[in-house]
């Protein structure tokens, strides 16, 4: 139990992982999710997604620090833990000759508790399709297979790595659908994803990896408040940036100019747009090219990510 009285079905601290050649593909994470919880480990290429979730899956131990799914080690107590979580795969690899029906009933015979068939597959939206070869189907419909045998135990805990790659914009707002469901049946889900879409509609909490650390984490409210909203548009002809009210005074932390294009950062967007927007009308000039943007996740990822680059890229500049 944590200080709010929630139940913490996943606890990770100091979390390491550390590959054969010495390569540390996770660098000390420390977060947790609560019962009935959606938790989402967003991140880059080869940030340490996938090396985390398969420690919280038991397929590997730690290299250092300590992970607990419902209460127990998910290595070294696999036996207590397995039967109560679901886990989907990023490639499910079944017998491609299979029929959709075949693969969930032999999943089935391995799985304690397994619901009946057809519902598994009712759930996921494969109904019609039970009787089709697995390699006759699509890619999203693949990754729905992939779902329903995760789901197929009634897990407490679902792990779903990268849950849409693959479907479609309606086979996406499906799997969103089910997840939300679940969430609201009390199952806690952890989420890898690359789509910032995903995590902020799905997430109640959220984690953005690089390199193997935790660059941000909170809610998508906090992960994204913690950013700056920007404001584009060209300078009229004939005015200069001086002309403008004073950029302190309108909250506005950074600016640039680049030709005649001005792009200035804040974190009182109201504030900051309507002193331009009074200004203007004042002038009586048009603000041409004018762009509003609040803060986003999105923001915050190219945030996290391009500081990132340009640190790496100033360590190389000195040789560090
Ligand atoms: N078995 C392995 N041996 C050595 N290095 C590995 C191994 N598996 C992964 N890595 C490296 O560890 C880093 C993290 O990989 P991981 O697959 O966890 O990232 P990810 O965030 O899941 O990326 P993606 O979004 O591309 O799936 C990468 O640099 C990867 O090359």
């Amino acid at each position: 139990m944590n200080t709010h009285g929630h139940e913490h079905v996943i606890e990770v601290t100091d979390l390491k992982r550390v590959y054969g050649g010495g390569f540390e593909a996770v660098r000390g994470i420390t977060f947790s999710v609560a019962r009935g919880e959606v938790f989402a480990l967003l991140g880059t290429n080869g940030a340490g997604k996938t090396s985390t979730v398969e420690l919280l899956e038991g397929l590997a131990p730690p290299s250092g620090g300590r992970v607990r799914v419902l209460g127990h080690d998910p290595y070294e107590e696999r036996d207590a833990v397995r039967p109560r979580t679901g886990v989907m795969l990023q490639e499910g690899g079944f017998p491609a000759e299979l029929t959709v029906a075949e693969t969930v009933r032999m999943w089935a015979g391995c799985t304690s508790g397994a619901r009946p068939v057809g519902e598994a597959l009712e759930t996921v939206g494969l109904g019609k399709r039970a009787g089709v070869r697995v390699k006759q189907l699509s890619g999203g419909e693949r990754r729905r297979l992939d779902l329903a045998l995760a789901l197929l135990g009634g897990p407490e805990v679902l792990f779903l790595d990268e849950p849409t790659t693959g479907l479609d914009a309606e086979g996406r707002r499906e799997t969103w659908d089910l997840v939300r469901a679940l969430r609201d049946g009390g199952t806690t889900v952890l989420l890898t994803t690359h789509y910032l879409e995903e995590a902020e509609e799905l997430a109640d909490r959220l984690a953005i990896l690089h390199e193997g650390r935790i660059a941000a984490g909170g809610t998508p409210d906090e992960v994204t408040s913690a950013q700056p909203s920007r404001i584009s548009f060209e300078l009229p002809e004939g005015y200069f940036l001086g002309d403008l009210p004073a950029l302190g005074e309108l909250g506005v932390v950074g600016h640039e100019v680049d030709g005649r294009t001005v792009r200035l950062r804040t974190h009182e967007l109201q504030r900051a747009a309507t002193g331009l927007l009074v200004w203007a009308r004042d002038a009586r000039v048009e603000l041409r090219r004018l762009d509003v943007r609040p803060a986003s996740l999105e923001e915050a990822f190219l945030g996290i990510a391009g500081r990132a680059s340009a640190l790496a890229a100033r360590k190389e500049e000195v040789g560090a």
